[in-house]
């Protein structure tokens, strides 16, 4: 079969004495990098949304704890860990939902666990963050594949945000077997809502699959009913930034509002996410924590003000899909579907043994 090339981007990059960074606050209008060399920077990067994107935020963070590590200046392992923990823990309040942020920093943490010495502990971290954002790649690569089995030629197909090639090491979930099939000569039509309020559809996903050549249309988030009935959309697809052990999912808001909408119209709901996503911890998606945002993010468009001063705003960034709603969830692994309680534990118990 031959294949296509064409531009996928990469959002983040190591780079020994700093992180190189796309600043997706200033996409489409500029593509700009950034260089990230302290804590601080990392953690305002990442509360900002300069990068975003739930496995994007993980690899960021990893790349953050280890370049931080890497300047210590303690010589007793005990010091050396106690920083560490303080800094991890630092890094972890940066976002809430995102499950990616705290396994990428717990995964770090427990690859120092055995280290004889500070600087085995530095090279390690490093190692280890380097390995996250390669597996990612590979591992969204994996669910693109699975994805694309689920679609046929010229589907019309609709997601939120952006769970693309910059919200992860490469490829993106929900996106991934859009750019798959981009190489495979498979036509494939995306309709892309807009995602108010900070616009991850329109600035990011519609940037993105253009440069790819994908076949894309914007929409705004009303839209979507209308959407699906006049254009015959049949399916829709979207990342997660966090699974509880039932499938309930937690992503970007506007979510829950499309599995609805897939119900009423008799179409395929679709979650694509890495195991990373998977929150083991957790039982039902009424404890996953939902970030609310600063409201400004709703009074103001591109920097005018379109509210009242003084108005209430309720700016959740996320909302939570009900497994019932969901026809299947994309992992790496292959496509769960139907009881997802049991395949997630069984999930569980081989990512534990692993
Ligand atoms: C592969 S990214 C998956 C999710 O993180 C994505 O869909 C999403 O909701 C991102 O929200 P954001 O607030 O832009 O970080």
């Amino acid at each position: 079969m031959t294949q296509r090339s064409f531009t996928i981007p990469r959002s983040v990059e190591w780079k020994e004495t700093h992180i190189l960074l796309l600043d997706q606050q200033k996409l489409p209008a500029l593509s700009e990098y950034i260089e990230l060399y302290r804590i601080e920077d990392v953690w305002e990067a990442i509360k900002t949304l300069k990068v975003r994107g739930a496995p994007a935020i993980g690899i960021t963070a990893a790349f953050g704890l280890a370049l931080s590590a890497s300047q210590y200046e303690e010589d007793s392992l005990t010091e050396f860990k106690e920083r560490l923990q303080e800094e991890k823990d630092y890094l972890a309040g940066s976002r809430p939902t995102a499950v990616n942020l705290t396994w990428a920093l717990n995964r770090l943490a427990s690859a120092c666990k055995g280290v004889q010495s500070v600087n085995e502990a530095k090279t390690v971290l490093i190692h280890e963050a380097i390995q996250i954002q390669v597996e990612d790649e590979e591992t969204c690569r994996q669910i693109g594949a699975h994805g694309l089995k689920l679609f046929s030629r010229n589907e019309r197909i609709m997601t939120i945000c952006n769970a693309g090639s910059i919200a992860t090491a490469r490829y993106g979930t929900a996106l991934a077997p859009f750019y798959l099939a981009q190489e495979q000569d498979f036509p494939l039509q995306v309709y892309a809502c807009e995602t108010r309020p900070v616009f991850q559809g329109a600035r990011l996903t519609a940037w993105e699959l253009m440069q790819a050549g994908v076949d894309v249309t914007l929409i705004t988030d009303s839209m979507a009913a209308f959407t699906i009935q006049q254009k015959g959309i049949s399916a829709i697809i979207t990342g997660a930034d966090r699974i509880a052990r039932n499938g309930d999912t937690a992503n970007k808001i506007g979510t829950f509002n499309l599995a609805l909408l897939a119900r009423a119209f008799g179409i395929p709901f679709y979650i694509a996410a890495p195991l990373s996503t998977f929150d083991f911890s957790i039982e039902t998606g009424a404890e996953i924590p939902i970030e609310e945002r600063d409201p400004e993010e709703i009074t103001f468009a591109a920097g005018t003000r379109i509210a009242p001063e003084g108005v209430a705003v309720y700016n959740p960034a996320f909302d939570v899909t009900p497994a019932e709603f969901i026809t299947g969830i994309i992992t790496e692994k292959g496509v769960i579907s139907g009881n997802y309680q049991d395949v997630i534990s069984g999930l569980f118990a081989q990512t534990a043994a692993n």
